[in-house]
């Protein structure tokens, strides 16, 4: 685990070619030159490439057979075959910063096939990282309602393609950025692939880890309503607007367009438009009902283990651990609870959430809650199709809040999971009284890969990047009944019970911090209107678990001023112990 960590840094995190077209051949920007007309006038109509079509050249389209899901998505679910992405960063300010976004971005791109084989060490199989190109980022001047880049660029992105489809294939390309319908479309055309901006990725990626049929349909619907902001219209070759992916043209009846504002009702004179957000909101509502009865299974199955209660005879508190993806929560809620949860260096290996049971050192009982993870720029259309899943969150007794403390964002990424907090309605004082953890402590302690630890990551921040991710995605008629979804049950539960009777028989080692507060930081964090108790961890070494076992039963038996200091589930080391123990590592 460690080493894949430590891959990732040294793999995307190397230093950056001091060119903005980094990788590729350098006569692209000089020798290939497209037609304007191909992405700006709307006049010419190759292929249509929109995601909203099958695109036919690809080795890996999906089946004609593939149900219903499948025609939201834009890549196939073949584990065997996962699609191939070239990467379009648009360059920002800060060197670091670019170098953080483009490292996310790259790993974006590779998180899209499903659960890893592992090799002969038990380590996933590794892929490189996939190929790339940083361009000029047109937010810094002005961005281009229809492509979004200038001519230039788009130019030059098309000639790399060029080169990197005639090394082997590609399937789409990632702009790491958020793309208005209009210039998701208008690209695809300049480019001859499907275009993935940052939202239509995530969506995908989430797709392509659901395992279970209740994040299948989460994820389904998230597509759908992202699908639905994409319906765009655009003018063909004869001049006329069309709509739709081959370009068919737009039925417009008399009785259509004479409706007065009242809207189209179905038959003959719908718009193609109108059919496609028939046809879509009629499979949402289905997914919704399907939810919905999933919910109310997983909701009986909830208040009898809350019923069953714990070892004294309290219900059983559950306390969800949340955090930016890839931070490191279900290795350290394997950690704590001694269960193998699936984690991986890809982002969001976890969207099935997952509860296991740990034994505090007070003897009592709580289920740990392993949720999916947080990214900046959290497409809307995902926290609202999560809801069910994230209302774990909303309802546990206590928030423990995992960081990577070795990321060079850690700020960005603190702010972007209180964020999604907020939005998913975390009561203040569920915030308040939320552990942060600073996970993944042996990387700093190591030194970190590029000596980049504390304030010093905290880079100014890239206005130009913001003006370009203004575009409003949300879909407001999707709310309501998305609020009334509730908690998804947990999937897999572990009887705690046996291991209980091991530990106890186990204490053979005298906690030297039960109420020691070794690992724990208190610091007012910037931004922040509360003082965070701010934990160390390392979830692979084991530094701090103990102390945050303590804090957690601190937090929730807040009577109890002191833990049973006899206690020792298992041994971790000390802070202390762990700084001897990663530096030989
Ligand atoms: N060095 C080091 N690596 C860690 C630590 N904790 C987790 N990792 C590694 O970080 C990577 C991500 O870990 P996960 O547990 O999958 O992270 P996650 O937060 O669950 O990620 P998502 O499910 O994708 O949101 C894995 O490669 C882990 O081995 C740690 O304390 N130290
Ligand atoms: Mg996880």
């Amino acid at each position: 685990m460690f080493r894949a960590a430590s891959f990732l840094r040294t793999s995307l995190l190397r230093p950056l070619p001091h060119t903005l077209f980094s990788g590729h051949p350098s006569s692209c920007s000089s020798v290939y030159s497209l037609d304007a007309t191909n992405f700006s006038g709307f006049q010419t109509s190759p292929p249509a490439l929109s995601f909203l079509s099958h695109f036919s050249s690809s080795s890996r389209r999906k089946a004609d057979d593939a149900d219903d899901s499948d025609d939201v998505f834009v890549l196939n679910r073949d584990p065997k075959a996962p699609p191939r992405l070239f990467v379009i960063q648009p360059k920002l300010r800060s060197e670091k910063l670019l170098e953080d976004k483009l490292s996310e971005a790259l790993n974006l791109a590779n998180s899209l096939e499903e659960q890893r084989d592992v090799n002969i060490d038990g380590e996933p199989e590794k892929r490189g990282p996939p190929p790339h190109l940083i361009v000029q980022n047109p937010a810094a001047r002005k961005t281009h309602a229809d492509t979004y880049f200038g001519r230039g660029t788009v130019d030059t992105i098309k000639c790399n393609l060029n080169a990197v489809q005639s090394e082997g294939g590609l399937d789409a390309i990632f702009v790491n950025t958020i793309l208005s319908g209009i210039q998701q479309r208008n690209l695809e055309r300049a480019w001859g692939k499907p275009v993935l901006d940052r939202v239509g990725l995530i969506i995908e990626i989430f797709n392509a880890h659901a395992q279970t049929k209740e994040a299948k349909l989460q994820s389904e619907l998230a597509a759908l309503m992202y699908r639905r902001t994409r319906l765009v219209r655009v003018r063909g070759t004869d001049g006329r607007l069309t709509f739709g992916a081959d370009g068919e043209a737009e039925v417009v009846s008399a009785r259509g367009r004479g409706s007065g504002g009242r809207g189209f009702t179905s038959g003959a004179g719908e718009t193609e438009l109108q059919l496609q957000r028939t046809r879509i909101l009629e499979r949402r509502n289905h997914l919704l009902s399907q939810i919905e009865e999933v919910r109310r299974t997983r909701a009986v199955q909830r208040a009898a283990r809350r019923r069953r209660g714990g070892s004294h005879g309290q219900g059983l508190a559950t306390v969800a651990v949340v955090g930016y993806t890839n931070a490191g929560k279900s290795t350290l809620v394997s950690a704590l609870s001694d269960a193998d949860l699936y984690s991986d260096d890809r982002l969001f290996a976890t969207v099935d959430p997952r509860l296991r049971s740990v034994v505090l050192p007070s003897g009592k009982k709580v289920l740990l809650s392993d949720t999916v993870g947080f990214i900046s720029d959290l497409p809307v259309q995902l926290v609202e199709a999560f809801h069910a899943t994230l209302e774990e969150v909303v309802e546990a007794d206590l928030l423990v809040h995992v960081l990577d403390s070795s990321a060079f964002n850690l700020e960005e990424q603190r702010s972007s999971v209180l964020q999604v907090l907020q939005q998913i309605g975390v009561s203040e004082e569920k915030i308040q009284n939320m552990i942060e953890v600073w996970n993944k402590i042996d990387l700093i302690q190591n030194g970190g890969e590029d000596g980049e630890v504390g304030s010093s990551r905290e880079e100014e921040e890239d206005l130009d990047e913001d003006d370009a991710n203004e575009i409003n995605l949300s879909d407001a008629d999707g709310n309501a009944e998305l609020s009334e979804l509730s908690v998804m049950e947990p999937l897999a539960e572990d009887d705690a019970a046996t291991e209980l009777s091991q530990q106890k028989k186990a204490i053979d080692h005298q906690s030297e911090n039960s109420c020691n507060d070794s690992n724990i930081v208190e610091e007012t964090s910037s931004g922040q209107s509360h003082d965070v108790k701010r934990m160390e961890t390392s979830a692979i070494t084991g530094v701090g678990l103990q102390e945050l076992l303590y804090l957690i039963d601190e937090k929730l038996n807040t009577k109890k001023s002191c833990v049973d200091r006899s206690y020792n589930r298992k041994w971790r080391p000390s802070l202390a112990e762990g700084n001897a123990a990663a530096a030989q590592l």
